[in-house]
């Protein structure tokens, strides 16, 4: 009897905010992300804290998909409208292709929760075979907007890579 083989969810997290990466506010909103995904079976490969720097998430995101083949990036921060905010356009000059339904729906989920919420920027999309997807900065944004995706996550993760993915609710 053959069995399926089932992957654990290679996840990167990158916290993107100035004050983090200059070590003058504890990054919280990373650990929520890295948690909630370990609680549902994820695996995480890689954890960093970069400056709102164009190049510099560039680099980050596109070292994560083309040398460590990560299934799956998460960043949090930069998505909103403050001057140096710019995680969205580093997303989208890595991208081949979007996947605008993931940030649609987080913010269709939570705007209930806080109207802010259609201030976050935040996009997702496909570099190869992993899948990139902001969220805004806040801790409770984080976790708000994770919950709202983080059952549809290893579907798309599968389809993208080919392989099953563990998933616990
Ligand atoms: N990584 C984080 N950890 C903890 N709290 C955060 C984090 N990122 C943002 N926040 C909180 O969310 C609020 C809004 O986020 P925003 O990204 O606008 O903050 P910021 O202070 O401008 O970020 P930066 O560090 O890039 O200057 C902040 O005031 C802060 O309280
Ligand atoms: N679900 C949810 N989304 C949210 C929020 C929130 O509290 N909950 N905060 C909003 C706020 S106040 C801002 S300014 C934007 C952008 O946040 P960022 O610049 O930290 O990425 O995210 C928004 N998205």
């Amino acid at each position: 009897m053959s069995e399926k083989k089932v992957n654990k969810i290679k996840t990167a997290v990158l916290t993107i905010s100035d004050k983090g990466s200059r070590g003058e506010r504890d990054d919280l909103s990373g650990p929520v992300l890295a948690e909630m995904m370990l609680e549902v079976g994820a695996e995480i490969v890689h954890r960093e804290i970069i400056a709102d720097e164009i190049e510099e998430i560039k680099s980050a995101l596109i070292y994560l998909c083309d040398h460590k083949n990560v299934d799956l990036i998460l960043t949090t921060g930069g998505t909103g409208f403050a001057k140096r905010d710019i995680t969205p356009e580093a997303t989208l000059a890595v991208i081949e292709k979007e996947s605008p339904g993931l940030t649609e729906k987080m913010r269709a989920d939570t705007i209930s929760i806080t109207p802010k919420a259609a201030l976050s920027r935040a996009r997702a999309g496909i570099r190869k075979n992993t899948l990139i997807i902001n969220f805004p900065g806040s801790p409770k944004a984080v976790r708000e907007c994770l919950q709202s995706i983080i059952d549809i996550i290893p579907h798309g993760v599968e389809i993208l890579t080919g392989e099953f993915t563990e998933h616990r609710h």
